[in-house]
């Protein structure tokens, strides 16, 4: 079966078919003026993009998904795969091409195009290769799409998300990365683990880098509603601080040992990605720890950094910081994360 110019469906014998099988009722109404038509662009089509789309699609709150990367087969074979499981998925309009004018009219772009880690490799290794890499993806991203969110997911997610803000001229709520949304889930499976209970009851955020100096915000977790620290001191309970050390390690080592294992990490951010896409476009307003123009929260200054906070996120993009209670030591490593920040986005030169 082919296409008519048209868009109508022709048999083997020429026969048009939409006219025997399907019966449009005439003088229908037009689509209600207030439902949008939704558009997310996910920018790279490799382990990361793919996940992110992937899981996009099972989650039915986007009408069109545009894929955009510089390897042409690859990203039409990707393309057609995902159309292949359409009998199995909420009804989405899946577009590839080369060329960024298939992201015209998107409310999300999600940038995840770049280099990755090898095996030991630091995130913050990858600045140079990923940075030239965004002078030519980030203007067209806008020219097509000016109204956009852009979601930067590429490492250093921190340091690219500033560059990202640079190259765009959007404002800074307009602008999010990934940042540790992802860490911070690792951090609520392994005190889930430690606890046994549900990850989804633990609420704990980490903050600062999406790296090596990032932040474990222990005074102020709470599973089920208990606050755990300030539950276990009254009832008098010990702890090692080692312990709770050794955890915050163990997340910021999460990464490297899945690097070392499988080459690269993919469906834990593709999840991440998805939900934080989700926020944005269905207004959810809900908070996600995610890399966001920090400068002047939480006593953070001395230059414009881009680190996670706990931040609201909406169709708006982001719409405000929470007010977290820090111990002194949890401001000091916030503080320490953002000047590691800067010091490596100093060398920029934009
Ligand atoms: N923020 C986070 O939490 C995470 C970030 N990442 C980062 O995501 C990035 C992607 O990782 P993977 O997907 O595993 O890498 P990958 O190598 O599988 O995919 C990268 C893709 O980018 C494409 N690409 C390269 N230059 C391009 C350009 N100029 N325009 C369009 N596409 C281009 C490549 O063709 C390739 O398909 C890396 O920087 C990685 O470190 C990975 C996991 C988690
Ligand atoms: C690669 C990376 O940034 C992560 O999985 O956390």
């Amino acid at each position: 079966m082919h296409k008519t110019p048209s868009g109508s469906s022709l048999g083997p014998g020429g026969l048009d078919l939409t006219q025997t099988f399907f019966k449009p009722i005439n003088h229908a109404a037009p689509p209600s003026p207030t439902k949008r038509h939704t558009k997310i662009s996910v920018i790279g089509t490799g382990n990361v993009g793919m996940a992110i789309a992937q899981t996009i699609l099972t989650q039915d709150f986007v009408e069109e998904l545009a894929l955009v990367d510089a390897k042409a087969d690859k990203l039409r074979g990707e393309m057609l795969d995902l159309q292949h499981a359409a009998a199995f998925l909420p009804r989405t309009k899946i577009l590839a091409s080369v060329d960024y004018a298939v992201t015209a009219g998107s409310d999300l772009c999600i940038v995840t195009a770049g280099a990755r880690q090898i095996a030991g490799e630091s995130r913050l290794n990858l600045l140079q290769r990923n940075l030239s890499l965004f002078k030519a993806i980030i203007p067209p991203l806008v020219k097509y799409s000016p109204d956009c969110i852009l979601l930067i997911v590429a490492n250093p997610v921190d340091i690219l998300t500033y560059v990202a803000w640079k190259l765009s001229g959007l404002p800074s709520n307009r602008v999010i990365g990934s940042g540790t949304n992802l860490d911070s889930s690792r951090f609520r499976f392994l005190l889930a683990d430690h606890l046994d209970v549900n990850a989804q009851d633990v609420q704990a955020y980490i903050v600062g880098e999406h790296g090596d100096s990032s932040v474990a915000l222990w005074s102020s977790i709470s599973v089920g509603g208990v606050p755990i620290l300030s539950f276990l001191e009254k009832q008098q309970i010990a702890y090692e601080k080692e312990t709770l050390e050794s955890i915050h390690k163990e997340v910021v080592d999460s990464a490297y040992e899945v690097i070392s294992l499988k080459g690269y990490t993919s469906w834990a951010i593709g999840y991440s990605a998805a939900n934080l896409a989700r926020s944005i476009i269905r207004d959810q307003r809900k908070i996600h720890p995610v890399s966001v123009l920090a400068k002047g929260f939480y006593g953070i200054d001395g230059g414009d950094v881009f680190l996670s906070l706990p931040a609201q996120l909406g169709r708006g993009g982001v719409l405000g910081v929470t007010n977290i209670h820090l111990n002194q030591e949890e401001s000091h490593r916030l503080r320490n994360s953002a000047k590691t920040i800067l010091e490596v986005q100093s060398q920029l030169g934009i």
